[in-house]
């Protein structure tokens, strides 16, 4: 049947990755964003939901893979919640990994591990409306609690990027005196511990299932340390496929990952055809 001509990657690289994966699929790990490529971007964070086809193809494409894992910088426990992911038959062995690594759901024993937040991030919380409103952030500002993280919102301002702009350098140094980061994001900014990162939790995942290939797609600037993690290990010999879901919101991509990307699909809908072209070619 073959894979259809609008997912032939534009790299050698590429094009070995997806060899790879067809060839040895049961050896092969899968694994992908939450937000931007499994899950449309919305103007709410709590509204947002796995693309509709979402769990429905990656159900019919786990059982002829290695494994699959979802890697987000949302909690775990949201982005099970958020995909639709539990109790899916065929999703039985997906693995989701939670807050840039620090958080892991296994769908097989249901198991949620979610180490305490470091102390800074409880004094953060308490401090941020203040930083935030001294600083002037503008009406539509929302900060995300997640737990281990603070993530500020200003896609809801009328003007989200001079927003975003406006709080990057306060909120850098108010991370800092609290011993934490910033993870910037589409028009986010994450307070949160340092220390994980989505390249070394893929890589990870990738030594524990033995791979043989993998297959990433991200659509954001935390997306890139998974990025360099599969360009590290295709330099090592592992065959890998880089995939940018492209922004449908009218915002402009994030150049870098596009720039990176062997394949570029045109947002959740593309990845979840990509995925589905997968699997019915792995019959
Ligand atoms: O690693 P991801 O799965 O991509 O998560 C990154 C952040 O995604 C969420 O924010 C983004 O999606 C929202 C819903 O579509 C959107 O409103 C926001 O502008 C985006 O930045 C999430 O809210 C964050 O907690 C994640 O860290």
């Amino acid at each position: 049947m073959g894979i259809p001509e609008q997912f032939t990657p534009s790299t050698a690289a590429g094009r070995d990755g997806l060899a790879a994966l067809l060839a040895a699929p049961g050896e092969a790990v899968v694994a992908l964003d939450f937000d931007g490529t499994l899950a449309p971007i919305v103007a709410d964070p709590t509204a947002a939901r796995a693309h509709p086809r979402a769990a429905a193809v990656l159900s019919a494409l786990a059982p002829r893979v290695g494994a699959v894992a979802v890697v987000t910088g949302r909690p775990a426990a949201d982005a099970v919640a958020y995909g639709g992911f539990d109790g899916v038959p065929g999703l039985e062995h997906l693995t989701v990994l939670g807050q840039y690594g620090a958080e892991r759901w296994d769908a097989h024993t249901g198991a949620l591990t979610a180490p305490e937040p470091p102390a800074g991030v409880a004094a953060a919380r308490a401090e941020l409306p203040a930083l935030l409103a001294r600083e002037g952030a503008p009406e539509g500002t929302w900060t995300e609690d997640k737990g281990r993280a603070l993530a500020v919102h200003t896609r809801r301002t009328a003007e989200p990027q001079p927003a975003m702009d406006r709080l990057r350098t306060p909120l850098a140094a108010f991370a800092a005196a609290h011993g934490l980061v910033v993870e910037p994001g589409r028009f986010v900014l994450e307070l949160r511990p340092p220390g994980v990162d989505k390249g070394a939790a893929l890589e990870g995942f990738l030594a524990e299932h033995a791979a043989r290939a993998v297959l990433y797609a991200g659509d954001d600037l935390g997306d890139l340390a998974a990025f360099a993690a599969v360009e590290k290990r295709r330099g090592e010999g592992l065959p890998g496929l880089l995939v940018c879901s492209g922004p449908t919101t009218g915002e402009a991509p994030v150049r870098e990952l596009a720039d990176r990307a062997d394949l570029v699909v045109p947002g959740p809908a593309g990845l979840v055809d990509l995925l589905a072209a997968l699997a019915a070619e792995l019959g």
